[in-house]
């Protein structure tokens, strides 16, 4: 029913080992495809991916983008914040959508940036 959909903002993050291109490429594909396995989503409205200021080796929007050609998205990358107890190399995406399901993915090192720290 189309009123099971609402505008929601889902939440996913990933982690690299290392800040290069095949692994960046291959871990966003996989964060991509996993929000969207766990989610029902009818419509993106707008993606915001942001990255850690380590990661500089591609664009996780452009890659998105290209690979699978996600061209009417309006994407935008933002570099976050960085805090004295900050993670290292990560990449966070917040899509704003309508979805009758609001499911948070984590993958990596990245399932333990909502653990609290002793
Ligand atoms: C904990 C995270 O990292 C940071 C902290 C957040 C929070 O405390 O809600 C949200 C985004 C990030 O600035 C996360 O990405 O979920």
């Amino acid at each position: 029913m189309d009123s099971e959909y609402k505008i929601v903002g889902i939440r996913g993050a990933t982690s690299l080992n290392e800040d290069h291109p095949i692994e960046l490429t291959e871990n966003v594909i996989e964060l991509w495809n996993e929000i969207m396995n766990k989610n029902d989503i009818s419509r993106i409205i707008s993606v915001i991916f942001s990255v850690t200021p380590d990661i500089k080796s591609l664009n996780p929007a452009t890659i998105l983008r290209e690979k699978l050609d996600l061209n009417n998205v309006p994407f935008m990358s933002l570099e976050e914040a960085s805090f004295n107890d900050s993670r290292k190399k990560i990449i966070r995406v917040l899509i704003i959508c309508e979805s009758s399901t609001q499911n948070f993915v984590y993958l990596h090192e990245a399932k333990n940036l909502r653990t609290k720290k002793e």
